[in-house]
């Protein structure tokens, strides 16, 4: 049977291979010019980058008319002088896309020398039927030798389709069959079924033709093992990254794939059978896959671009053991490391936390960062002399983001948690140090009416990811999340980043902080103080350079009695009904396992969860607490704090309306700040009055 090669039969063209396309109908000549410095209006900015020019156009899609600093240090050193990178600067700044561009250039390439390698460059009419028949056997062998490719890839997707699909899933799919307006150009569409382009490598080539608003190059070669692996150290930042790289490879026809644990394990090895040529992955899932022998995963050795990103998360002592046996297997093989490009990045790669201050002296603290850097270099396996491009601030964080603190008491953190979102509406991310704080205060702010969603390492996959979409979904969403969600996550127009309760790290500091203020956006973040967290307070404050303290957060404290009430109406709540789910809980648990077991179970063992009659007054209880806090919070808050009514002279009733720029916690913190600014003192002897009235009060 004579395969159909249209959809496969592409050209490429680089700086330095110019093609020739030939079918029996028309020659299409190329002139020798840098397709990637093709001229698309208004993209100037990344002339002289060596994009190609799909992904140029995917850019001009995405509106990225220009490149970030990072990825314009990057992208040259990385396509064309094609060194390894190490790659920090700060949160936000897109860092994705300056290891994406290089991966997509250098898979292109490849695949273009690939097809160039391929023995047939007949271009005479009359020699077109041995061609195509010699060109056939090649692509013949390479569908063969990689299991499930070419025509299979379409049973199998449309066997794949049948079923229920993730949404990343079906994402996948759609990615790796263009439809037809993306696949087909002029130029393809005059190859009919039977008849075969072949590539030619020729001077003088006229490239006038990319200007069309086609598809122009996709390559579909298959590869018998991924080209590209990038490693993700959390679940959600792997999908992230794939849809990230996808969306500017989507006139490519370079496949992307996500290989992550929590998922369906045989939807995955199906992804692979279709042999994607970058796989985004979390060292767990892609370990155990090659352990049990994927075929696609057999040669993983043999990847020739390799992206480590949040490096020094995912080297920290004990956090990844797959991820060591990975590079173990991987640089097994000297000459391959040699030949493979490798790319580490992250916002805190440099960071290292200084020592004692008097100690300090500046040499000391170029040799720690170089041992970081060494360190990581040797175990990553890098080549020797990386680039190293570090764009960090000597702050850390981002420069358009706003800090802030709150000193408080442990019991009052619920307090300033509740006043801030209820007086600052908006998109906000809290992030806690443990799961036990996360769990606690779901229960209180969902009685409290806040709508929290949680995210957290002990949650199932699908709720997690679902839980991402509805907060992202909601511009006054809340989530209460771990460290999990700390790094990389690129949650659009984060508006404030809450720690209620100080990381222990600086480094989580600012990867948390970094969910805000991104892509040159403003954001908040705000730090709330208790007594167990000053220490690390100090530590992080020390270790990025911010000699002042933070400002305090603003706080208008007429409203706290009012906050007082409603929270520890809702703490009453859930302790009464923690406690009890709780015993009931552990019962159900004994009952069980005795059960299993088959043994009798010793009744002293249970908890009393009271009589029939004491548990129906529990229960009542409960449901006329809850029925006092929503009458509370069926009303104002801000009316609330005003004794008695005040009529206008009109004899109506005022409303006590708050304006944007109050609501705006942000434009709060940098009003107060100026104002400190411009009168230093007199701000400190009114907020020390202040401090003293609220005491005696
Ligand atoms: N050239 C560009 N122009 C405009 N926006 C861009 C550009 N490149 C990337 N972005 C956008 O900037 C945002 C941040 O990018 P990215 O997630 O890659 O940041 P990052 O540096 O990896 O951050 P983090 O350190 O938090 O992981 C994303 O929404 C991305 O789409």
């Amino acid at each position: 049977m004579r395969r159909r090669l249209t959809e496969n039969s592409r050209i490429y063209t680089t700086k330095h291979v110019c093609c020739e396309l030939t079918t029996p109908q028309k020659k299409i000549k190329l002139t020798a010019q840098d397709a990637a410095e093709d001229f698309i209006q208004g993209m100037e900015s990344w002339n002289g980058l060596n994009v190609p020019h799909e992904v140029l156009r995917a850019l001009r899609d995405l509106k990225f008319t220009e490149p970030t600093p990072i990825q314009a240090q990057v992208l040259p050193h990385a396509i064309r002088d094609r060194l390894d990178i190490i790659g920090a600067a700060e949160t936000g700044s897109g860092k994705t896309l300056a290891f994406g561009i290089p991966l997509i250039h250098s898979i292109l390439q490849y695949k273009t020398r690939e097809a160039r390698d391929i023995p047939n460059t007949a271009l005479d009419e009359d020699e077109l039927q041995s061609s195509d028949e010699s060109f056939k056997e090649e692509y013949e062998e390479f569908n063969v030798s990689a299991e499930g490719q070419g025509e299979e890839r379409k049973e199998e997707i449309a066997e794949d389709n049948d079923e229920e699909l993730d949404t990343d899933e079906r994402e996948d799919i759609s990615n790796e069959m263009p439809d037809d307006e993306e696949s087909d150009s002029d130029e393809t569409n005059i190859l009919q079924e039977g008849e075969i382009g072949l590539v030619k490598v020729i001077d003088n080539a006229d490239f006038t033709w990319l200007d069309n608003d086609h598809d122009s190059a996709k390559v579909t070669l298959p590869n018998r093992s991924p080209l590209a692996l990038v490693l993700e150290p959390t679940r959600e930042l792997a999908i992230q990254v794939r849809d990230h790289i996808k969306a500017v490879a989507k006139y490519t026809g370079i496949q992307v794939a996500a290989i992550v644990g929590g998922l369906s394990q045989q939807k995955q090895l199906r992804i692979l059978k279709r042999c994607p040529e970058i796989i985004v992955a979390t060292p767990g899932r892609l370990w155990e896959l090659i352990q049990e022998g994927e075929p696609y995963l057999s040669q993983v050795e043999e990847v020739r671009y390799l992206v480590v990103d949040e490096a020094d998360r995912m080297e920290e002592k004990g956090h990844f053991e797959e991820l060591s046996k990975l590079l173990e297997l991987i640089n097994v093989d000297e000459k391959k490391r040699k030949q493979r490009q490798t790319f580490v990045f992250s916002a805190t790669l440099t960071m290292v936390l200084p020592g004692p201050r008097r100690v300090m002296k500046k040499k000391r603290q170029n040799m720690a960062e170089n041992q970081k850097l060494e360190m990581l270099m040797g175990n990553i396996g890098l080549k020797e002399r990386p680039k190293v491009i570090d764009l960090t601030l000597k702050t850390g964080t981002v420069s358009t983001l706003t800090e802030a603190k709150i000193n408080c008491t442990v019991e009052e953190k619920d307090y300033y948690l509740y006043y801030f979102l209820k007086l600052h509406p908006g998109r906000t991310l809290v992030f806690t140090n443990s799961k036990d704080c996360i769990r606690r205060l779901m229960s209180i702010f969902t009685l409290l009416k806040c709508q929290p969603l949680s995210l957290h390492a002990d949650m199932h996959q699908r709720q997690r990811l679902k839980n991402l979409e509805r907060f992202t979904a909601n511009d006054k969403g809340l989530l209460l999340a771990s460290d999990v969600a700390a790094r990389g996550l690129d949650i659009p127009n984060v508006q404030h980043v809450i720690h209620y309760q100080v990381p222990h790290t600086v480094e989580n500091y600012v990867h948390r902080s970094g969910r805000t203020a991104r892509a040159s956006k403003e954001g908040l973040s705000v730090m709330i103080i208790g007594p167990d967290d000053t220490k690390n307070y100090r530590k992080i404050m020390h270790a990025l350079n911010k000699d002042d303290d933070l400002p305090m957060f603003p706080v208008e404290h007429q409203y706290m009695p009012e906050i007082k009430v409603r929270v520890c109406l809702a703490r009453q709540i859930d302790t009464k009904e923690y406690r009890f789910s709780k015993k009931k809980h552990q019962n159900n648990w004994f009952e069980k396992a005795a059960k299993e077991m088959d043994i009798e179970l010793d009744e002293e063992l249970l908890n009393d969860l009271g009589d029939t009659q004491e548990q129906t007054q529990h229960k009542l209880e409960v449901k006329q607490l809850k029925a006092a806090l929503d009458s509370m919070l069926s009303k104002s808050l801000m009316l609330t704090h005003l004794s008695g009514r005040y009529p206008t002279k009109m004899g109506k009733l005022q409303t006590f309306q708050r304006t944007q720029d109050d609501q705006d916690a942000l434009k709060r913190v940098k009003k107060q700040k100026l104002s400190h600014k411009q009168s230093p003192l007199m701000d400190r002897n009114k907020s020390h009055k202040r401090n003293k009235k609220n005491k005696q009060k």
